[in-house]
Protein backbone atom coordinates (compact mmCIF):
# COMPACT_ATOMS: atom_id res chain seq x y z
CA UNK A 1 0.00 0.00 0.00
CA UNK A 2 1.15 3.77 -0.73
CA UNK A 3 0.21 6.49 0.48
CA UNK A 4 0.16 8.95 -2.28
CA UNK A 5 -2.60 11.35 -2.49
CA UNK A 6 -2.22 15.23 -0.97
CA UNK A 7 1.54 15.39 -1.10
CA UNK A 8 2.19 19.06 -1.75
CA UNK A 9 4.99 21.14 -3.95
CA UNK A 10 6.91 23.75 -2.31
CA UNK A 11 9.38 25.07 -5.00
CA UNK A 12 8.74 28.05 -6.58
CA UNK A 13 9.65 29.99 -9.94
CA UNK A 14 9.88 28.76 -13.41
CA UNK A 15 13.14 26.39 -13.45
CA UNK A 16 11.90 25.07 -10.08
CA UNK A 17 8.01 24.37 -11.58
CA UNK A 18 9.70 22.39 -14.24
CA UNK A 19 12.14 20.21 -11.51
CA UNK A 20 8.59 20.00 -9.57
CA UNK A 21 6.97 18.44 -12.81
CA UNK A 22 9.61 16.67 -13.90
CA UNK A 23 9.77 15.05 -10.48
CA UNK A 24 5.97 14.65 -10.35
CA UNK A 25 6.48 12.66 -13.56
CA UNK A 26 9.06 10.48 -12.32
CA UNK A 27 7.44 9.80 -8.77
CA UNK A 28 3.63 9.09 -10.56
CA UNK A 29 5.63 6.95 -13.33
CA UNK A 30 7.96 5.01 -10.46
CA UNK A 31 4.28 4.63 -8.42
CA UNK A 32 2.54 3.40 -11.52
CA UNK A 33 5.44 0.90 -12.25
CA UNK A 34 5.60 -0.46 -8.85
CA UNK A 35 1.61 -0.37 -7.69
CA UNK A 36 0.30 0.27 -11.18
CA UNK A 37 -0.58 -3.52 -11.83
CA UNK A 38 -1.49 -4.58 -8.13
CA UNK A 39 -5.19 -4.76 -6.71
CA UNK A 40 -6.17 -2.67 -4.27
CA UNK A 41 -8.63 -4.09 -1.46
CA UNK A 42 -11.53 -2.43 -1.52
CA UNK A 43 -14.08 -2.18 2.23
CA UNK A 44 -17.45 -0.58 1.56
CA UNK A 45 -18.21 0.47 4.89
CA UNK A 46 -21.62 0.69 5.44
CA UNK A 47 -23.63 -1.05 2.32
CA UNK A 48 -27.37 0.29 2.07
CA UNK A 49 -28.21 1.47 -1.40
CA UNK A 50 -25.25 3.45 -1.89
CA UNK A 51 -22.52 1.03 -0.80
CA UNK A 52 -24.10 -1.73 -2.15
CA UNK A 53 -24.16 0.07 -5.34
CA UNK A 54 -20.56 1.17 -5.59
CA UNK A 55 -19.58 -1.78 -4.01
CA UNK A 56 -20.83 -3.99 -7.05
CA UNK A 57 -19.62 -1.74 -9.30
CA UNK A 58 -15.85 -2.03 -7.74
CA UNK A 59 -16.77 -5.82 -7.42
CA UNK A 60 -18.03 -5.78 -11.32
CA UNK A 61 -14.73 -4.55 -12.13
CA UNK A 62 -12.20 -6.68 -10.49
CA UNK A 63 -11.74 -5.34 -7.70
CA UNK A 64 -10.94 -6.83 -4.56
CA UNK A 65 -14.00 -5.51 -2.33
CA UNK A 66 -15.21 -6.71 1.38
CA UNK A 67 -18.65 -5.38 2.02
CA UNK A 68 -19.51 -3.91 5.55
CA UNK A 69 -22.89 -4.44 6.31
CA UNK A 70 -25.72 -5.64 9.12
CA UNK A 71 -29.03 -6.41 8.93
CA UNK A 72 -31.39 -6.07 6.12
CA UNK A 73 -28.25 -5.32 3.84
CA UNK A 74 -26.36 -8.39 5.26
CA UNK A 75 -29.22 -10.91 3.97
CA UNK A 76 -29.80 -8.79 0.87
CA UNK A 77 -25.90 -8.98 0.12
CA UNK A 78 -25.37 -12.57 0.74
CA UNK A 79 -28.99 -13.72 -0.96
CA UNK A 80 -27.92 -11.87 -3.73
CA UNK A 81 -29.62 -9.36 -6.54
CA UNK A 82 -29.36 -7.98 -10.13
CA UNK A 83 -27.85 -4.36 -10.36
CA UNK A 84 -29.63 -2.31 -13.03
CA UNK A 85 -29.71 1.09 -14.01
CA UNK A 86 -31.85 3.77 -15.86
CA UNK A 87 -30.88 3.12 -19.49
CA UNK A 88 -31.97 -0.42 -18.65
CA UNK A 89 -28.07 -1.96 -18.43
CA UNK A 90 -27.90 -5.14 -15.87
CA UNK A 91 -25.37 -6.75 -13.85
CA UNK A 92 -25.72 -10.00 -13.46
CA UNK A 93 -26.99 -11.37 -10.20
CA UNK A 94 -24.11 -11.74 -7.45
CA UNK A 95 -24.16 -12.97 -3.89
CA UNK A 96 -22.04 -10.95 -1.85
CA UNK A 97 -20.23 -11.92 1.01
CA UNK A 98 -20.04 -10.07 4.17
CA UNK A 99 -18.03 -9.02 7.27
CA UNK A 100 -20.20 -7.95 10.38
CA UNK A 101 -18.73 -4.91 12.57
CA UNK A 102 -17.46 -5.35 15.67
CA UNK A 103 -17.54 -9.89 14.95
CA UNK A 104 -13.64 -9.56 14.32
CA UNK A 105 -14.15 -10.66 10.69
CA UNK A 106 -12.11 -7.95 9.74
CA UNK A 107 -9.41 -9.46 6.87
CA UNK A 108 -6.79 -6.84 7.98
CA UNK A 109 -6.55 -3.13 6.40
CA UNK A 110 -8.14 -2.20 3.12
CA UNK A 111 -6.56 0.09 0.81
CA UNK A 112 -9.09 2.26 0.65
CA UNK A 113 -12.28 2.60 2.57
CA UNK A 114 -14.90 3.67 1.50
CA UNK A 115 -17.43 5.32 4.40
CA UNK A 116 -21.30 4.91 2.63
CA UNK A 117 -23.16 5.57 6.52
CA UNK A 118 -25.82 8.23 6.96
CA UNK A 119 -24.72 11.31 8.17
CA UNK A 120 -25.99 10.55 11.69
CA UNK A 121 -24.33 7.28 11.72
CA UNK A 122 -20.63 8.72 11.10
CA UNK A 123 -19.93 8.83 14.36
CA UNK A 124 -20.21 5.33 15.59
CA UNK A 125 -18.97 3.80 12.40
CA UNK A 126 -16.28 5.87 12.96
CA UNK A 127 -15.51 3.58 16.11
CA UNK A 128 -16.27 0.51 14.25
CA UNK A 129 -14.50 1.01 11.19
CA UNK A 130 -11.63 0.94 13.04
CA UNK A 131 -10.52 -2.82 11.94
CA UNK A 132 -10.32 -1.76 8.28
CA UNK A 133 -8.59 2.10 8.95
CA UNK A 134 -4.43 1.21 8.98
CA UNK A 135 -1.83 4.39 8.55
CA UNK A 136 -1.88 4.12 4.52
CA UNK A 137 -5.58 3.48 4.02
CA UNK A 138 -7.47 6.06 1.94
CA UNK A 139 -10.58 6.62 3.31
CA UNK A 140 -13.58 8.38 0.91
CA UNK A 141 -16.54 9.77 2.04
CA UNK A 142 -19.55 9.63 0.68
CA UNK A 143 -22.41 11.59 2.39
CA UNK A 144 -24.63 13.86 1.83
CA UNK A 145 -24.50 17.38 3.10
CA UNK A 146 -21.37 19.64 3.82
CA UNK A 147 -18.67 19.43 6.49
CA UNK A 148 -19.61 15.52 7.84
CA UNK A 149 -16.24 14.78 6.66
CA UNK A 150 -14.63 17.03 9.47
CA UNK A 151 -15.17 14.17 11.74
CA UNK A 152 -13.53 11.80 9.78
CA UNK A 153 -10.39 14.10 9.44
CA UNK A 154 -10.19 14.13 12.97
CA UNK A 155 -10.68 10.96 13.69
CA UNK A 156 -8.02 9.63 10.98
CA UNK A 157 -5.94 12.86 11.26
CA UNK A 158 -2.97 11.15 9.51
CA UNK A 159 -5.16 9.21 6.68
CA UNK A 160 -5.85 10.57 3.42
CA UNK A 161 -9.25 11.98 3.70
CA UNK A 162 -11.42 12.94 -0.10
CA UNK A 163 -14.82 13.87 -0.35
CA UNK A 164 -17.44 12.22 -2.89
CA UNK A 165 -20.63 13.25 -4.33
CA UNK A 166 -23.27 10.87 -5.24
CA UNK A 167 -25.58 12.99 -7.74
CA UNK A 168 -27.71 9.94 -8.59
CA UNK A 169 -30.46 7.92 -6.95
CA UNK A 170 -30.66 4.37 -5.67
CA UNK A 171 -33.58 2.03 -5.07
CA UNK A 172 -33.78 -1.66 -3.59
CA UNK A 173 -36.83 -3.39 -5.34
CA UNK A 174 -38.29 -6.38 -3.78
CA UNK A 175 -37.55 -9.54 -4.67
CA UNK A 176 -33.76 -8.97 -5.79
CA UNK A 177 -32.87 -5.57 -7.47
CA UNK A 178 -30.82 -2.65 -7.04
CA UNK A 179 -31.65 -0.11 -9.04
CA UNK A 180 -29.72 2.89 -9.97
CA UNK A 181 -32.98 5.13 -10.52
CA UNK A 182 -31.62 8.70 -12.13
CA UNK A 183 -28.29 9.60 -14.19
CA UNK A 184 -25.60 11.48 -12.72
CA UNK A 185 -21.63 11.61 -12.09
CA UNK A 186 -20.27 10.94 -9.44
CA UNK A 187 -17.69 12.93 -8.24
CA UNK A 188 -14.31 12.30 -6.13
CA UNK A 189 -12.18 14.94 -4.77
CA UNK A 190 -8.93 15.87 -6.00
CA UNK A 191 -6.46 16.66 -3.47
CA UNK A 192 -3.90 19.61 -3.35
CA UNK A 193 -0.16 19.09 -4.68
CA UNK A 194 0.14 15.72 -7.27
CA UNK A 195 -2.86 13.16 -6.10
CA UNK A 196 -1.15 10.23 -7.05
CA UNK A 197 -3.86 7.65 -5.80
CA UNK A 198 -7.08 9.98 -8.09
CA UNK A 199 -6.00 8.37 -11.32
CA UNK A 200 -6.40 4.83 -9.61
CA UNK A 201 -9.72 5.58 -7.96
CA UNK A 202 -11.54 6.73 -11.38
CA UNK A 203 -10.09 3.96 -13.12
CA UNK A 204 -11.28 1.20 -10.37
CA UNK A 205 -14.63 2.82 -11.20
CA UNK A 206 -15.40 3.72 -14.66
CA UNK A 207 -17.94 1.43 -15.57
CA UNK A 208 -20.65 1.81 -18.64
CA UNK A 209 -23.05 1.81 -15.23
CA UNK A 210 -21.34 4.56 -13.19
CA UNK A 211 -20.15 7.84 -14.24
CA UNK A 212 -17.37 9.16 -12.38
CA UNK A 213 -15.02 12.46 -13.15
CA UNK A 214 -12.81 14.46 -10.58
CA UNK A 215 -13.21 18.00 -9.07
CA UNK A 216 -11.03 20.42 -7.69
CA UNK A 217 -13.87 22.61 -6.07
CA UNK A 218 -14.88 19.88 -3.95
CA UNK A 219 -16.84 22.09 -1.79
CA UNK A 220 -18.71 23.73 -4.19
CA UNK A 221 -19.68 20.58 -5.72
CA UNK A 222 -21.23 19.86 -2.50
CA UNK A 223 -23.34 22.93 -2.07
CA UNK A 224 -24.53 22.20 -5.34
CA UNK A 225 -25.51 18.75 -4.04
CA UNK A 226 -27.05 20.13 -1.29
CA UNK A 227 -29.32 22.62 -3.23
CA UNK A 228 -30.72 19.31 -5.16
CA UNK A 229 -31.31 17.89 -1.71
CA UNK A 230 -33.50 20.34 -0.42
CA UNK A 231 -36.05 18.83 -2.24
CA UNK A 232 -35.50 15.91 0.02
CA UNK A 233 -37.61 17.12 3.28
CA UNK A 234 -40.47 17.84 0.49
CA UNK A 235 -40.33 15.03 -0.89
CA UNK A 236 -40.45 13.04 2.47
CA UNK A 237 -43.23 15.55 3.64
CA UNK A 238 -45.04 14.86 0.37
CA UNK A 239 -44.94 10.91 0.86
CA UNK A 240 -45.04 10.76 -3.01
CA UNK A 241 -42.48 9.51 -5.08
CA UNK A 242 -40.05 12.14 -6.56
CA UNK A 243 -41.32 12.36 -10.17
CA UNK A 244 -44.88 12.26 -8.45
CA UNK A 245 -43.97 15.21 -6.51
CA UNK A 246 -42.31 17.14 -8.90
CA UNK A 247 -45.55 17.40 -10.75
CA UNK A 248 -47.06 19.52 -8.66
CA UNK A 249 -46.42 23.11 -8.75
CA UNK A 250 -47.13 23.99 -4.79
CA UNK A 251 -44.38 21.45 -3.75
CA UNK A 252 -41.90 22.89 -6.46
CA UNK A 253 -42.84 26.54 -4.98
CA UNK A 254 -41.95 25.21 -1.69
CA UNK A 255 -38.62 23.67 -3.07
CA UNK A 256 -37.65 26.59 -4.93
CA UNK A 257 -38.05 28.68 -2.25
CA UNK A 258 -36.00 26.70 -0.14
CA UNK A 259 -33.22 26.54 -2.89
CA UNK A 260 -33.28 30.68 -3.46
CA UNK A 261 -32.18 30.97 0.10
CA UNK A 262 -28.99 28.65 -0.57
CA UNK A 263 -27.87 30.62 -3.66
CA UNK A 264 -28.42 33.95 -1.71
CA UNK A 265 -25.59 32.10 0.63
CA UNK A 266 -23.35 31.34 -1.92
CA UNK A 267 -23.64 34.55 -3.50
CA UNK A 268 -22.60 35.94 -0.47
CA UNK A 269 -19.52 33.64 -0.08
CA UNK A 270 -18.68 34.33 -3.27
CA UNK A 271 -18.83 31.06 -4.06
CA UNK A 272 -19.78 29.62 -7.83
CA UNK A 273 -22.01 26.82 -7.98
CA UNK A 274 -21.15 24.16 -10.83
CA UNK A 275 -22.62 22.18 -12.65
CA UNK A 276 -24.24 18.56 -11.21
CA UNK A 277 -27.51 17.51 -12.78
CA UNK A 278 -28.75 18.58 -16.20
CA UNK A 279 -29.76 22.02 -15.50
CA UNK A 280 -27.71 24.39 -13.88
CA UNK A 281 -28.38 25.36 -10.00
CA UNK A 282 -29.35 29.21 -10.73
CA UNK A 283 -31.94 28.33 -13.12
CA UNK A 284 -33.63 25.67 -10.90
CA UNK A 285 -35.94 28.39 -8.61
CA UNK A 286 -37.64 30.06 -11.71
CA UNK A 287 -38.03 26.60 -13.59
CA UNK A 288 -39.52 25.05 -10.59
CA UNK A 289 -41.77 27.67 -9.80
CA UNK A 290 -43.44 27.21 -13.45
CA UNK A 291 -46.86 26.48 -14.34
CA UNK A 292 -47.40 22.45 -14.64
CA UNK A 293 -48.70 22.45 -18.02
CA UNK A 294 -44.98 24.77 -18.75
CA UNK A 295 -42.70 23.07 -16.39
CA UNK A 296 -43.89 19.21 -17.88
CA UNK A 297 -42.66 20.53 -21.65
CA UNK A 298 -39.71 23.25 -20.28
CA UNK A 299 -38.02 21.03 -17.37
CA UNK A 300 -39.01 17.68 -19.08
CA UNK A 301 -35.46 16.38 -18.16
CA UNK A 302 -36.13 16.87 -14.52
CA UNK A 303 -38.68 14.06 -14.62
CA UNK A 304 -36.46 12.25 -16.41
CA UNK A 305 -36.48 10.11 -13.76
CA UNK A 306 -37.72 6.61 -13.09
CA UNK A 307 -41.02 6.51 -11.06
CA UNK A 308 -40.53 4.13 -8.19
CA UNK A 309 -37.74 7.03 -7.50
CA UNK A 310 -37.94 8.38 -3.41
CA UNK A 311 -35.16 10.29 -1.65
CA UNK A 312 -33.02 8.93 0.95
CA UNK A 313 -35.20 11.44 3.60
CA UNK A 314 -38.17 9.25 2.54
CA UNK A 315 -36.60 6.12 3.31
CA UNK A 316 -35.49 7.31 6.30
CA UNK A 317 -39.06 8.63 7.43
CA UNK A 318 -41.05 5.64 6.03
CA UNK A 319 -38.53 3.20 8.08
CA UNK A 320 -38.68 5.48 11.19
CA UNK A 321 -35.04 6.66 11.63
CA UNK A 322 -33.37 9.98 12.16
CA UNK A 323 -32.81 11.72 9.17
CA UNK A 324 -30.53 13.67 7.43
CA UNK A 325 -31.54 16.95 7.81
CA UNK A 326 -29.46 19.10 10.20
CA UNK A 327 -27.06 18.36 7.51
CA UNK A 328 -28.86 19.65 4.92
CA UNK A 329 -31.30 22.35 5.75
CA UNK A 330 -29.36 22.79 9.03
CA UNK A 331 -26.03 23.50 7.16
CA UNK A 332 -27.55 26.00 5.34
CA UNK A 333 -29.06 28.08 8.30
CA UNK A 334 -26.09 27.81 10.04
CA UNK A 335 -24.26 29.08 6.90
CA UNK A 336 -26.69 31.81 6.48
CA UNK A 337 -26.37 33.26 10.35
CA UNK A 338 -22.91 34.15 9.75
CA UNK A 339 -24.01 36.62 7.46
CA UNK A 340 -26.51 37.65 8.44
CA UNK A 341 -28.75 36.19 6.07
CA UNK A 342 -32.73 35.88 6.79
CA UNK A 343 -33.69 31.53 6.31
CA UNK A 344 -37.40 31.23 7.47
CA UNK A 345 -37.86 28.29 4.42
CA UNK A 346 -35.21 26.24 5.33
CA UNK A 347 -36.12 26.77 9.24
CA UNK A 348 -39.75 26.13 8.66
CA UNK A 349 -38.89 22.70 6.65
CA UNK A 350 -36.40 21.81 9.21
CA UNK A 351 -38.80 21.84 11.69
CA UNK A 352 -41.74 19.92 9.91
CA UNK A 353 -39.27 17.18 9.28
CA UNK A 354 -38.55 17.27 12.97
CA UNK A 355 -42.01 16.91 13.73
CA UNK A 356 -42.61 13.91 11.03
CA UNK A 357 -39.18 12.25 12.63
CA UNK A 358 -41.01 12.11 16.30
CA UNK A 359 -43.91 10.64 14.94
CA UNK A 360 -41.99 7.99 12.47
CA UNK A 361 -40.00 7.28 15.67
CA UNK A 362 -42.75 6.89 18.15
CA UNK A 363 -45.77 5.71 16.29
CA UNK A 364 -45.69 3.69 12.94
CA UNK A 365 -45.61 6.12 10.11
CA UNK A 366 -45.95 10.35 9.81
CA UNK A 367 -48.53 12.17 8.57
CA UNK A 368 -47.92 13.65 5.17
CA UNK A 369 -48.85 17.16 4.30
CA UNK A 370 -50.57 18.08 0.98
CA UNK A 371 -48.83 20.53 -1.27
CA UNK A 372 -50.81 23.28 -0.46
CA UNK A 373 -50.92 22.96 3.07
CA UNK A 374 -46.92 22.59 2.93
CA UNK A 375 -46.93 25.81 0.78
CA UNK A 376 -49.28 28.07 3.36
CA UNK A 377 -46.86 26.57 6.43
CA UNK A 378 -43.83 28.09 4.79
CA UNK A 379 -45.66 31.25 3.51
CA UNK A 380 -46.26 32.05 7.22
CA UNK A 381 -42.69 31.97 8.15
CA UNK A 382 -41.55 34.09 5.53
N1 LIG B 1 -30.07 6.62 -1.24
C1 LIG B 1 -29.76 7.45 -2.20
O1 LIG B 1 -30.29 7.34 -3.31
C2 LIG B 1 -28.72 8.50 -1.99
C3 LIG B 1 -28.04 8.63 -0.80
N2 LIG B 1 -27.05 9.56 -0.67
C4 LIG B 1 -26.30 9.73 0.56
O2 LIG B 1 -25.43 8.62 0.72
C5 LIG B 1 -25.24 8.32 2.12
C6 LIG B 1 -25.64 6.86 2.35
O3 LIG B 1 -27.03 6.76 2.07
P1 LIG B 1 -27.79 5.39 1.83
O4 LIG B 1 -26.94 4.44 1.12
O5 LIG B 1 -29.10 5.77 1.24
O6 LIG B 1 -28.01 4.90 3.32
P2 LIG B 1 -28.51 3.46 3.82
O7 LIG B 1 -29.22 3.67 5.10
O8 LIG B 1 -29.22 2.75 2.73
O9 LIG B 1 -27.14 2.71 4.08
C7 LIG B 1 -26.31 2.95 5.16
C8 LIG B 1 -26.00 1.59 5.75
O10 LIG B 1 -24.95 1.74 6.69
C9 LIG B 1 -25.23 0.84 7.75
N3 LIG B 1 -24.49 1.27 8.94
C10 LIG B 1 -24.60 2.42 9.63
N4 LIG B 1 -23.73 2.46 10.64
C11 LIG B 1 -23.07 1.29 10.61
C12 LIG B 1 -22.06 0.74 11.43
N5 LIG B 1 -21.56 1.37 12.48
N6 LIG B 1 -21.63 -0.50 11.11
C13 LIG B 1 -22.13 -1.16 10.04
N7 LIG B 1 -23.09 -0.69 9.24
C14 LIG B 1 -23.54 0.54 9.52
C15 LIG B 1 -26.72 1.00 7.94
O11 LIG B 1 -27.21 -0.07 8.75
P3 LIG B 1 -28.58 0.14 9.60
O12 LIG B 1 -29.64 0.31 8.54
O13 LIG B 1 -28.68 -1.10 10.38
O14 LIG B 1 -28.39 1.36 10.41
C16 LIG B 1 -27.18 0.96 6.50
O15 LIG B 1 -27.37 -0.36 6.05
C17 LIG B 1 -26.13 9.32 2.87
O16 LIG B 1 -25.40 10.42 3.31
C18 LIG B 1 -27.16 9.74 1.82
O17 LIG B 1 -27.70 11.01 2.04
C19 LIG B 1 -26.67 10.35 -1.73
C20 LIG B 1 -27.32 10.25 -2.92
C21 LIG B 1 -28.42 9.37 -3.14
C1 LIG C 1 -30.07 11.85 -5.49
C2 LIG C 1 -30.92 12.58 -4.47
C3 LIG C 1 -30.89 14.05 -4.76
C4 LIG C 1 -32.33 12.26 -4.67
O1 LIG C 1 -32.54 10.95 -4.57
C5 LIG C 1 -30.34 12.30 -3.12
O2 LIG C 1 -29.24 12.70 -2.90
C6 LIG C 1 -31.02 11.65 -2.01
O3 LIG C 1 -32.00 10.92 -2.18
O4 LIG C 1 -30.55 11.86 -0.87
Amino acid sequence: MVRGCGMSDTVNGPEANKASEFSKFVVEWYFDLIFGGCLATHCVFGCGLIGSYLGSILTANGQNVQFVARGIWAERLQAGFVVSDLAGRNLDFARYSIAVPNSGESNGYADVVWLTVKCTQLEQALIDVAPWIGPETEILCCQNGVGSDAAVRRAFAENCVRRVMVPFNVVFECPARLHKSTEGTLVLENLRGSDLTLKHRLAELQHPMLQVRAADDMTAVLWAKLQLNLGNSVNALSGLPVREMLQIRQYRWVIAAAMEELLEVCRAEGMQLPLVANIHGRFLPVLLRLPNFLFSRIARRMLDIDPSARTSMWWDLHNGRKTEVEYLHGAVIAEARRYSLPCPVNQALLEAVGEAEQQATHQSGYETWSAQELKDFVRQKQ
